[in-house]
């Protein structure tokens, strides 16, 4: 059954907070340790779901993995890897996005892959369109299964001239972790940018691949025929801190979060501080603050980097109930991720959602029915409600307006949370909110 936390809530987040590495690079970097034989190590590491659920498919693979929970170090040695049993592989349907990056590396080591139907958030369809059509230009082939979708490469992978018709994070990755071994030259246009692919390619540099990035969206790969281990230190989760940020102005708080990198933050803090919060880069992290007085209200458009990250809107339109006047955000990344707010007009929000886009940019679901555009008008008082956690942002969103809200609220199916938000009660403990998990 799923957890249900109690909140009491009324009362500012005050102290401090530790981020470790990041959700959204951590993963994708252990399966870049496939590409080589020897022991790669990762440093800091977060103990969420998505590092169990990637460890586990390594393993199902024959490679040991060792995890020192306490110094977030995790070393990974794929020295000869084994096709696992899909039923195996089966039960991790829906539990991640990460599975279908394994094919690049499996094809390479193994010459087959079975990958599980993919999890993630719900907050649009997901297709997976470009990254099969990669795999594909590259020579592998593809059949379904009752268990998942099958992959073999008969005549091995070689490099393609991509154009990805959006510039996606995940198929950019899956291009970069195919590529990197595959036979010749690949040159990939309209790249995902985000600082997590950066860090990707970092990690890539220093396991012997030659990879080249141009400030057009072009990323240019030579395939090499071996690549070694790394030693790498995670970068910090930017989304993790700016959630923790957001909490701090919806609740009126004061949070010095260790480990937040200026810049990979820089759209997030420059809005942060358009709205009214107040911000201090120090070396070691990045304290936020609810100066006092009132907050103002702001337009937002979701964008891919450098634009404003999609994964910090749900946190901001917490933030944005609380400020003066009327906010505009438009969703141009995912078509449905705006669900979560169902659950804040319920808790005495004022949040309309709009088809149309609301924002200078005209984006891909400006023609359809998607409820991708919000316009808000605060600040209204939150009061507390019984809440359903529906996704991972939305879920730690709804947790935020229940810490903003007077009275008591419950908020269930906390567990999502986990899945990006390292140990998240100590956290809130930490920063004195009030909070019992409900047995
Ligand atoms: C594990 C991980 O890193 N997740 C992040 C990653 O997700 P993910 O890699 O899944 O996101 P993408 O950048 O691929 O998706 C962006 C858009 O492209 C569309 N699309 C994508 C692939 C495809 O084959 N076909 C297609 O149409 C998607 O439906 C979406 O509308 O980047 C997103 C955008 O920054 C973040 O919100 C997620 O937190
Ligand atoms: C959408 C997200 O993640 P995923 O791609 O793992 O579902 C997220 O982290 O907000």
């Amino acid at each position: 059954m799923a957890s249900v936390l109690e909140v009491r809530g009324g009362k500012p987040l005050t102290g401090e907070i530790f981020v470790r590495g990041a959700k959204n690079l951590v993963p994708k970097a252990m399966v870049a340790a496939l590409l080589s034989q020897e022991t790669s190590t990762l440093r800091g590491v977060p103990q969420i779901r998505d590092v169990e659920v990637v460890s586990e498919l390594l393993q199902m693979h024959g490679v040991e993995v060792d995890y020192q929970q306490e110094e977030g170090e995790l070393t990974i040695t794929p020295g000869s890897l084994t096709l696992p049993d899909p039923i195996q592989v089966d039960a991790l349907a829906g539990s991640s996005r990460i599975p279908i990056l394994f094919c690049g590396p499996l094809l390479h080591r193994l010459g087959e892959a079975f990958v599980p139907d993919l999890g993630g958030c719900h907050i649009g369809d997901r297709p997976v369109d470009f990254h099969l059509k990669v795999l594909e230009d590259f020579g592998a082939v593809r059949n379904s299964t009752p268990y998942g979708m099958h992959l073999t490469a008969p005549k091995g992978l070689k490099g393609k001239p991509v154009r990805l018709p959006f510039p996606s994070v995940g198929a950019t990755e899956q291009t970069l972790l195919t590529a990197v071994m595959a036979k010749g030259f690949t040159e990939l246009s309209n790249a995902a940018m985000e600082p997590e692919i950066m860090d990707l390619i970092a990690v890539l540099q220093k396991m012997g691949a030659i990879i080249s990035v141009d400030m057009d969206r072009t990323i240019r790969i030579e395939g090499v025929d071996e690549l070694h281990a790394y030693r790498h230190t995670a970068l910090p989760d930017r989304i993790e801190a700016g959630s923790w940020a957001s909490a701090a102005l919806a609740t009126h708080g004061d949070i010095f979060i260790r480990g937040a990198a200026q810049k990979d933050m820089t759209t997030f803090l420059n809005y942060f501080r358009k709205i009214g919060g107040a911000f201090d880069v120090q070396d070691n992290g990045i304290r936020f603050w609810h100066p006092g007085g009132e907050l103002q209200a702001a337009v937002l458009e979701t964008d891919v980097h450098p634009g404003l990250m999609t994964d910090w809107q749900q946190p901001l339109v917490v933030a944005l109930t609380q400020a003066s006047g009327l906010s505009i955000v438009h969703e141009t990344v995912y078509e449905n991720r705006f669900g979560f707010t169902d659950a804040l007009r319920g808790m005495g929000a004022n949040i309309q959602v709009y088809r149309e886009c609301l924002g200078g940019l005209r984006c891909r679901f400006g023609r359809q029915n998607f409820y991708h555009s919000a316009i808000i008008q605060g600040p209204t008082k939150l009061k507390a409600a019984d809440i359903v956690v529906p996704d991972l942002r939305g879920g730690f969103s709804h947790l935020i307006a229940a810490l903003a809200a007077e009275g008591t609220s419950h908020v269930a199916g906390i567990d999502i949370i986990n899945r990006g938000y390292e140990h998240f009660m100590q956290k809130l403990s930490k920063l004195g909110a009030d909070v019992t998990m409900q047995p």
